[in-house]
């Protein structure tokens, strides 16, 4: 069943989604960079619990457990989370799931107990699934058979509530066409070329680069080469270890960054790069480094100015303008 599923900004870190697991509501982050759908569950501590809803598996009456299965995350900025596994009824807008593995947290990095998120919604490739002995399917792989078309949709809009549809893209969220790129899923990840960036108009190559459509990240990191050309065109700015990423003057002028997805620019305009103050007069950096490797990660900054297609038949990534 098509469906769509209100995501709510939540301090401008994350957007979170209402979801509905075994008739208990949790505020789910969803996640297309990860494939495992997890949840603060009753088995954590009481202190890592605080400030969050969690799920108590003896609360449901359809929960299944599934005995002997693991999980244990560990995500690129260092957080993680683990624990065990059962099955349980996933509801998401219109779009239910039964029998989906709801991994439950006994343990989750202290980033996690800061953030807002009581769990996260895996919508990356299976593949990637961390459940041992046997990997389990995302919500969206369990889904797809009872939607007309095999796909989701990402719109967030800059601090204003957005969706995520199942099952059609919504003409009323994007303006224009909708551009798609074919996606190589071979890493687990909605993966595609993207071999040149521009800071304002200035053409750069990025030879053998990708890109990953990460709705898991709230900003763009790019390999240094970019992110040192393009903070070279902002006056004032610098790499503050404090403050753990590059700032600037909050009254600087911020040039346009565009980069290929597949064979099409998408630009980020200047206001979406100013991410906001970082103390005083400094104001922090929505273009990041991403450190080693030739992976940029298009996150939220992105979905903020595109409407984003997840197309499983190709698999294809489409955007198009907000
Ligand atoms: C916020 C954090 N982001 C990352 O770890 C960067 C993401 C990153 O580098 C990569 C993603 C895919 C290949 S490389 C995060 C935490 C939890 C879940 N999702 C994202």
């Amino acid at each position: 069943q098509d469906g769509s599923a209100t995501a709510v900004p939540s301090d401008g870190v994350e957007y979170l989604v209402s979801t509905v697991v075994g008739g208990q509501t949790l505020d789910l982050d969803f996640d297309t960079g990860s494939a495992d759908l997890w949840v603060f569950s009753s088995q954590l501590a009481a202190s890592s619990r605080s400030g969050h809803a969690y799920y108590t598996s003896s609360k449901s009456s359809t929960y299944k457990a599934l005995s002997g299965y693991t999980w244990d995350i560990s995500y690129a900025d260092g957080s993680g989370a683990s624990g065990n596994v059962g099955l349980d009824t996933v509801q998401i807008g219109g779009t239910t799931v039964t029998n989906q593995a709801v991994e439950l947290a006994k343990t989750v990095s202290s980033t996690f107990v800061s953030d807002a998120s009581d769990g996260l919604v895996g919508l990356a490739f299976s593949s990637i699934n961390t459940v041992s002995p046997q990997q389990q399917s995302t919500f969206f792989d369990n889904a797809q058979s009872s939607l007309d078309s095999p796909l989701f949709a990402a719109y967030l809009p800059f601090n204003a509530d957005g969706a995520y549809d199942f099952g059609y893209t919504d003409s009323s969220k994007y303006t224009g066409s909708i551009t798609y790129t074919s996606v190589d899923s071979s890493n687990g990840f909605w993966e595609y070329p993207s071999t040149s960036y521009k800071v304002g108009s200035t053409v750069h190559s990025l030879s053998g680069y990708t890109g990953i459509s990460d709705t898991g990240t709230t900003l763009i990191l790019m390999g240094d080469s970019a992110v040192t050309a393009y903070y070279n065109q902002v006056s004032g700015a610098s790499y503050s270890s404090s403050q753990g990423g590059y700032i600037f003057p909050c009254s600087a002028t911020l040039p346009t960054l565009s980069f290929k997805i597949g064979s099409t620019y998408a630009t980020i305009p200047a206001s979406l790069l100013n991410f906001g103050t970082a103390s005083g007069s400094s104001c922090f950096g929505s273009l990041q480094s991403v450190g080693s490797g030739s992976q940029n990660i298009y996150g939220d900054v992105f979905f903020n100015a595109y409407y984003g297609v997840f197309d499983a038949s190709g698999p294809s990534f489409g955007f198009a303008t907000i």
